[in-house]
């Protein structure tokens, strides 16, 4: 007699599943090495470690910009075609996930005495009273 499990409720991971071939901002610090030495350029993972001794630019450029986001860096030098053609045979898969965190401008009413659509927040009562209070004057 096999005791079925009434349980089957497997603890749903909230990430999204990192697809395969991909790296995450966390993988790409790992590699911040002399020994193992990525970077993000584009978008992409690229591992340039063996690049390391043959860079013209020398090496500490690139340990310098060595596991995150090397693309401003890269692109401030003008690196020529010829530099570039040479990134295919580094490429190690695409970036998955967000380099840096977004800066949502939220709307927020707290601190601020205005609505979303523009106007002063006390424009609201105060019209409400004024109706209230002409009503009252042309009835009476
Ligand atoms: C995998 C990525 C990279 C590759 C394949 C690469 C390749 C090259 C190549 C071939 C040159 C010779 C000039 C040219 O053809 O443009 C060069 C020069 C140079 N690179 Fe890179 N580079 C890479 C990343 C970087 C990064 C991230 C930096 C950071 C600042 C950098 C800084 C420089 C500098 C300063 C020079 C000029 C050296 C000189 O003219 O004296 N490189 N690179």
């Amino acid at each position: 007699m096999t005791e079925a499990s009434s349980s089957s409720n497997s603890i749903q991971n909230e990430k999204s599943i990192q697809p395969e071939g991909t790296y995450s901002l966390e993988q790409l610090k790992e590699h911040n090495t002399r020994e193992s030495l990525w970077m993000l350029l584009h978008d992409k993972v690229y591992d340039i470690t063996a690049f390391m001794d043959e860079h013209p630019g020398g090496d500490e450029v690139l340990i310098e910009e060595a596991g995150r986001d090397a693309t401003e860096a890269f692109e401030d030098v003008g690196h020529s075609d010829e530099a570039r053609d040479m990134l295919p045979k580094m490429l190690l898969g695409e970036f998955y996930g967000e380099k840096k965190t977004k800066s949502k401008k939220s709307i927020s009413s707290t601190g601020g005495t205005t609505s979303s659509s523009g106007f002063p927040i006390w424009v609201v009562p105060v019209a409400l009273i004024a109706a209230f209070l002409a009503w009252r004057v042309f009835l009476a």
